[in-house]
């Protein structure tokens, strides 16, 4: 199956956890990494985030540099990302920011047990794509982006959704910063949650590159899919 060269970019506290249990978003790094995210943003096709996060912290995953969406409108691309949420049931907000900013195409990818009206409304201001019955088949929808020509995608979170795609053998790197607070909560959630590898089939990981940044440290996985 195609599917894109897909990478998680994530921000987890020193304790594994990437916000707190009332899932408000929390500043785990500083500028500096926010510019690397912005960096990584502008180099991809699209962005993927599940409907978690966007409840959660209502990003719009637009790139924030002027410099780069010129860098990306001068090469005859859109100045942001093509932006996806993962939402099975259809629960993004119709105000939400990733439709109130930047430019370029939005894409809500659904199954079909979603709400018909909800998915009528969210259809005037994305794509809809739908895989899967009951919550979205993301091993359907990457081969749907990649025939779409989504060949770089980056995903940022949340840990629902990094699970589904770690688990279904669909992400090829991780990049995780890891800073200096701890945040703690048994439900908080963290880098991956889902219903978690067992002992004998753990994920494993292979380990590019670690280098220390601000006040803590970026790691760089390749994952070692089987
Ligand atoms: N520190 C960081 O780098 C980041 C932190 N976050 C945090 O993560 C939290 C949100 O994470 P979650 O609540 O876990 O939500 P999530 O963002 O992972 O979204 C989960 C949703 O994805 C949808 N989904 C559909 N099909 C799926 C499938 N096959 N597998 C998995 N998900 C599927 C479901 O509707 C599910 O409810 C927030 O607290 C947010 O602040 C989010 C992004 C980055
Ligand atoms: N990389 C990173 N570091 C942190 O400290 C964070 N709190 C997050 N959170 C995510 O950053 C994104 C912000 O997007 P916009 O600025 O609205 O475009 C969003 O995905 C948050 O969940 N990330």
């Amino acid at each position: 199956m195609n599917r894109p060269f897909t990478f998680i970019n994530s921000a987890m506290s020193a304790d594994g956890k990437i916000s707190t249990r009332e899932r408000k978003q929390v500043r785990i790094s500083g500028d500096i990494d926010f510019d690397r995210m912005d960096e990584l943003r502008a180099s991809s096709d699209a962005i993927m985030v599940g409907v978690g996060t966007v409840l959660a912290d209502d990003p719009s995953l637009t790139v924030k540099s002027q410099s780069r969406r010129d860098v990306r409108k001068s090469a005859g691309f859109d100045e942001d990302p093509v932006r996806i949420v993962v939402d099975s049931k259809a629960r993004t907000p119709l105000d939400a920011d990733i439709f109130k900013k930047g430019t370029g195409m939005r894409i809500v990818a659904i199954s079909s047990s979603a709400p018909k009206g909800k998915v009528d409304a969210l259809s005037e201001k994305a794509t809809i794509i739908t895989a899967g019955d009951e919550k979205v088949d993301l091993a359907l929808l990457m081969g749907q982006l990649s025939s779409m020509g989504i060949q770089r995608l980056m995903v940022e979170g949340g840990a629902t959704l990094n699970w589904g795609l770690l688990s279904n053998g669909l992400v090829d790197e991780v990049f995780s910063f890891i800073g200096n607070i701890f945040i703690g909560g048994n439900s908080s959630p963290t880098l991956v949650d889902g219903e978690g590898f067992l002992k004998g089939d753990l994920l494993p990981l292979e380990l590019i590159s670690s280098e220390t940044m601000e006040e803590g440290v970026l790691l760089k996985w390749k994952v070692l899919n089987k």
